[in-house]
């Protein structure tokens, strides 16, 4: 099986120059079908409502565990390059000295399309390969137990919310190639964020996330952040009947206050005239309903990038909890795993600082003949630990049905 904590991963920037193409959907008409087809493992690959991104090759390659001074080396790095784009991860925990770093690449070939969908829909699947073998990290039971921990924590006020997630570990009897996962994944979702990116170490982060950290357009500025969950059904007056209790769910709408507050109150020093519905709408996902907020604003300086917000607002409570030191050291202690890249971000970011960043969530790190997905769940005062446990199940649906598997854990 794999080591997953164990990788000796350099903390060094390297760049070295070489000629890097640009070529957007003007200059070469290129189908979003052409870009999920011509992706590798290594590339960075992201689809869209609006487009299908693929960034190829690397022109340049930063990593770092301080998210702000990597924007600020991405930055200027594509000041002084061609490559107009730069892409990748940052990991869950951009804090801890001895983790993964975050990863931005500089691509000598980036290609953009249209969307995806509804071009890909009647693609055939692809086979991910024969599973040997399968182990929940940590037990099922072992994580309602750190969930029961954490509401005793709840209880007793030290904390609003913590972000609680477990792992679950597929091998393969032959290599895993992360572009049939993203294959599948791009056939199953037509909303959201779909996504590949190269890792340290020569992994793969591939994932289809619902949730926006950061958009940055000119000036204009969008956050979509998530949390309150319920599973999806295939039978609708059940599927109905879950969304109306998410809706309904006192539970829900305090998990989803405490990341909104989290939200605005980052982004508040960087924009004016922000826009912040007074009540969250129902999301769906094909395997999960959520709560989501879409809140919006003007970027005062327009030299701050969208991965420089992205790395102010990360890790928000939809994925860590609030306070967020002290929700991070309660992950840390409860978790039997590293998270790695799961519940960090992964995105783009251009020469005039635009960009996407989307909560890297319902993913899986991908390596030899291995994977490791991740699912979490928010968890409050009034949480309930086997909901949650259930929660966590529904939320692996996207991975597990990208592969093929029914697995029963
Ligand atoms: C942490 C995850 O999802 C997050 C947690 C949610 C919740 O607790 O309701 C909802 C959406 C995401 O922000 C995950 O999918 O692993």
């Amino acid at each position: 099986m794999l080591d997953w904590t164990g990788a000796e991963i350099p903390r060094v920037k390297e760049l070295r120059s070489v000629s890097v193409t640009h070529e957007s959907v003007e200059s070469q008409a290129a189908t979003a079908q052409e870009l999920l087809d011509d992706y590798k493992a290594g590339d960075f690959f992201l689809a869209t409502k609006r487009r299908t991104l693929l960034g190829a090759g690397k022109a340049a390659e930063f990593t770092d565990i301080d998210a702000v001074r990597l924007s600020e080396h991405t930055a200027a790095a594509l000041a002084d390059s061609p490559a107009g784009l730069a892409a990748g991860a940052l990991p869950f925990d951009t804090t801890a000295t001895a983790g993964a770093p975050g990863r931005i690449v500089l691509p000598e070939r980036v290609r953009i399309a249209g969307p995806a969908h509804p071009g890909v829909a009647g693609l055939p699947r692809r086979t991910v390969g024969i599973p040997i073998g399968s182990r929940s990290v940590p037990e099922p039971a072992r994580h309602v137990e750190a969930v029961s921990r954490a509401i005793t924590m709840l209880r007793h006020r030290k904390l609003r919310k913590v972000v609680l997630a477990r792992a679950l570990d597929v091998e393969f009897a032959d290599p895993v190639d992360p572009a049939t996962i993203l294959h599948n994944l791009v056939l199953d979702n037509a909303n959201g964020y779909t996504y590949a990116a190269g890792l340290p170490g020569g992994r793969d982060l591939v994932g289809a996330t619902p949730e926006l950290l950061i958009s940055r357009t000119g000036r204009s500025v969008l956050a979509h952040p998530h949390a309150g969950s319920a599973p999806r059904s295939d039978d609708p007056a059940t599927d109905a009947a879950n969304a109306d209790a998410l809706l309904a769910s006192a539970k829900d709408h305090t998990e989803h206050a405490v990341l909104v507050e989290a939200v605005v109150q980052t982004l508040g020093p960087f924009c004016r005239n922000l826009h912040v519905p007074a009540e969250p709408s129902l999301v769906a996902t094909p395997t999960v309903w959520h709560l989501g907020t879409t809140i919006s604003g003007e970027l005062i300086d327009p030299d701050v990038t969208a991965l420089r917000l992205a790395a102010a607002l990360h890790p928000t409570p939809a994925i860590c909890g609030t306070p967020t030191e002290f929700a991070r050291e309660l992950v840390g202690k409860l978790e039997p795993f590293q998270r790695g890249y799961y519940a960090g971000t992964v995105g783009w970011v251009d020469a005039k600082g635009d960009g996407e960043w989307a909560v890297a969530i319902r993913c899986a790190e991908v390596a030899g003949h291995g994977l490791r997905m991740y699912a979490g769940g928010g968890i409050v005062a009034d949480s309930e630990p086997h909901a949650e446990l259930a929660e966590t199940s529904a939320k692996f649906q996207t991975l597990l049905r990208a592969m093929g598997l029914e697995l029963d854990f």
